[in-house]
């Protein structure tokens, strides 16, 4: 298994590509799945996930054409043709499943195109229990028949899926991904109310439309889709990672650095950038994307609670808890979306940050510096605040279960290294 090693305290200075987003690409290559036509996507990241989704698509039948690396390695990413001619089964196993809570996603398009899908229950992981009865109650709504047998979720809706009003409890992105893909190929009208807002909602949404589905309301809380017969092929280009982008913004701030994030949008970044710069970063847009540099001197704490879009985003709590470890004064980090997303906490204490977690609440007090160690990832997020923290370290960090980073950060110690981080990977068999 690969470890990556850090030497801290170098100022990242220069330019660093943003990748297409990771969680738009997974529903995107999902949505392949609705159509015989083909689904050519541009911009897609070249990451463990996406090669695990198009594993679990392969097994379904579609053929997965990628294109290669674009020329020089650069930012616009890859081309991926998908198509699903025939559905061969539709049956998502558990060795696939459990690699990536997103394959989740097939079950929407599944049933709505076959009337049937046997899909392995996700089950939990480090973050928290993580259930999926939002996208299960959704479809008995749409008229399909649940049941739950040997660890999977069968579903059946042979006479095909009828479109209802769905009233969501409270936001998830998954289960508005997988009903807004299921509902496009349903008898009739369907309004899924308290929907989630996300940039990437609206991203597939505008792929589907793309393959001639009807939907308004994308990136508001109430999505109505009126139901087609049949989607065809299209080609779309998936939008910016605003997590990749939000994670590089805070690994400029942690080294005082001054960067420009190529391809970042500031629009998808905008709770991330109100709240740092009462912390001391200065955020500009540029004609190609965003600078980030500190406005003067050290950062200060700030106060943060995660939310569904467009509020904090909790994929950048643990990458903020990192940078609130070496600011002046106190910073308080509240998650209120995962019960279980402080795993960081224990290993950025081990590089002498300062936490105390109290329920969903950490108190941060900010420590002159921090000081390098080895240290273990447990999660994605969690992975690449562990980087942050030894870009900032005095002495060596040495970063094990490198998996984690590799599910959602292309070339991660190139782009930094590109930056003057001093950063590589130390392969093992
Ligand atoms: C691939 C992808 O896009 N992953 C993102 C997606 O995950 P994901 O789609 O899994 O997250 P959700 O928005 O569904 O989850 C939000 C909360 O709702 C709960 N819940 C969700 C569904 C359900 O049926 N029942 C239920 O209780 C979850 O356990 C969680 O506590 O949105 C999360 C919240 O922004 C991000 O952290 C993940 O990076
Ligand atoms: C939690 C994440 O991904 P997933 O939902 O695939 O676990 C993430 O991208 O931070």
């Amino acid at each position: 298994m690969d470890k990556i090693r850090i030497r801290g305290g170098r100022p990242l200075h220069g330019q660093i590509p943003i990748s297409g987003a990771k969680n738009a690409t997974l529903p995107l290559m999902a949505a392949s799945l609705l159509t015989d036509g083909t689904l050519t996507l541009s911009n897609v990241p070249h990451l463990a996930d996406i090669a695990t989704m198009a594993s679990l698509l392969a097994q379904h039948g579609v053929s997965v054409g990628i294109d290669g690396a674009a020329p020089g390695g650069g930012h616009t990413g890859r081309v991926m043709a998908l198509q699903a001619g025939t559905i061969t089964s539709t049956t998502a196993p558990y060795d696939l499943v459990r690699k990536m809570r997103a394959s989740v996603l097939v079950l929407g398009p599944l049933v709505a195109r076959e009337g049937r899908a046997r899909v392995s229950l996700p089950g939990g992981c480090a973050i928290g229990t993580r259930p999926v009865d939002l996208h299960l109650k959704g479809l008995e709504r749409l008229g399909a028949k649940v049941e739950l047998t040997a660890g999977y979720i069968e579903a059946s809706a042979p006479g095909g899926l009828v479109g209802a009003e769905i009233v969501f409890p409270f936001v998830s992105v998954g289960a508005t991904e997988n009903l807004l893909m299921a509902a496009t190929l349903a008898r009739g009208e369907t309004v899924l109310l308290n929907a989630a807002r996300e940039p990437e909602i609206v991203d597939l949404a505008e792929c589907l439309s793309a393959m001639g589905a009807d939907i308004e309301g994308a990136g508001t809380d109430r999505i109505r889709i009126r139901g087609k017969d049949r989607l065809h092929g299209a080609a779309h280009t998936v939008i910016s990672d605003r997590i990749e982008t939000g994670t590089y913004m805070m690994a400029v701030a942690i080294t005082d650095g001054d960067v420009e994030l190529i391809g970042g949008r500031l629009d998808l970044v905008r709770s991330v950038a109100d709240a740092l710069t009462p912390a001391g970063l200065t955020v500009e847009e540029t004609a190609r994307g965003i600078r980030v540099r500190r406005a003067n001197g050290r950062l200060t704490g700030i106060d943060v609670m995660t939310e569904p879009y467009p509020g904090f985003p909790t994929d950048l709590q643990a990458q903020l808890m990192a940078l609130m470890s070496t600011a002046g004064g106190a910073a308080m980090i509240t998650e209120t979306i995962f019960e279980n997303r402080f795993m960081h906490v224990p290993e950025l204490t081990r590089m002498g940050a300062n936490i105390n977690v109290h329920h969903a609440s950490a108190l941060v007090r900010g420590v002159p510096r921090l000081t390098g160690a080895p240290v273990m990832a447990t999660d994605l997020r969690a992975s690449v605040s562990l980087v942050l923290a030894g870009l900032a370290a005095e002495g060596d960090t040495i970063l094990s279960r490198v998996y984690h980073l590799d599910r959602g950060y292309e070339r991660v110690e190139e782009k930094l290294a590109a930056c003057g981080a001093e950063v590589e990977r130390i392969r093992e068999s």
